[in-house]
């Protein structure tokens, strides 16, 4: 039975972020993710956590100026002291939170630059990262993102990201598959599950309904067809419900209850 996560930087958008906790505890969920903690003391976090018997499986390392369009740092040469810095400041929190994941975005690919810089500052920025993450028992993870949503974004495909990890070697090294992502980019998801998941390098699985970014069981994807084949292929890490609720986010789910 595969087990859910409540991301907070979505769901509940009718709650203040520090109140999402207790409405993502009251639907019955027992894990959230969400994008950035760094707003808040990690005590504040943790008690919200605690006081609602929630674990934190996900959040990500900070992303360079957000307000300014960037979108991670890990491709970019020349911003490495910035990188090795907001690694550093995640971790921290990671081990504040009790996380065993973080995302590392890979950045907005500069117009006109090479393959190869990015390429390589990528990897050796990853190779870096994991290296301080391993200390701590954290996996990191990238993940494809489409270029509709993130227009140029660096990393965009399941192969390239799989070709990554070889690239770095590091174990602690994983995948984050969304799901919504795919379906734009790749389509053909069911056959991208079977490829990646008997890997075990597919460290976190996140969804949504394609094309509004809505509930599950909205739109062109077939969840419950796609979770019976998780499960099939023997997934058991968290699935990140990341998606924008059309209404109440407690209303829209339905589509959650015949998966509990
Ligand atoms: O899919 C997404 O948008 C997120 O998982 C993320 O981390 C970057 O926005
Ligand atoms: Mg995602």
């Amino acid at each position: 039975m595969p087990r859910f996560a409540a991301n907070l930087s979505m769901l509940y958008p009718e709650h203040d972020f520090l109140d999402r906790f207790a409405a993502a505890a009251a639907d019955g969920f027992s894990a959230v993710e969400y994008l950035f903690p760094y707003a808040y003391p990690a005590e504040v976090l943790t008690r919200r956590l605690a006081e609602h018997g929630l674990q934190q499986v996900l959040f990500n390392a900070p992303p360079g100026d957000w307000a300014a369009g960037e979108r991670g740092l890990a491709c970019l040469p020349g911003r490495e002291a910035e990188f090795r810095a907001g690694i550093t400041e995640a971790l921290a929190y990671a081990a504040a939170l009790a996380c065993p994941r973080l995302h590392v975005m890979a950045g907005i690919a500069p117009a006109g630059m090479p393959w190869e810089p990015l390429q390589a500052a990528y990897q050796a920025n990853l190779a870096w990262a994991a290296a301080q993450a391993a200390r701590q028992g954290v996996t990191l993870l990238i993940e494809p993102i489409n270029g509709r949503d993130m227009p140029g974004y660096f990393l965009q495909r399941q192969q390239q990201a799989h070709e990554v990890l070889a690239a770095v070697g590091a174990a602690n090294l994983s995948v984050q598959m969304d799901l919504y992502h795919l379906q734009i980019v790749e389509g053909d998801v069911s056959t991208r599950l079977r490829q990646y998941l008997p890997g075990g390098r597919v460290g976190h699985i996140q969804i949504a309904g394609v094309p509004e970014r809505q509930e599950p069981d909205r739109g062109e994807l077939n969840y419950d067809y796609l979770f019976a084949l998780i499960d099939e292929l023997g997934y058991t890490g968290w699935i990140g419900c990341e998606y924008r609720p059309r209404a109440a986010t407690s209303a829209g789910l339905g589509w959650l209850q015949r998966w509990r």
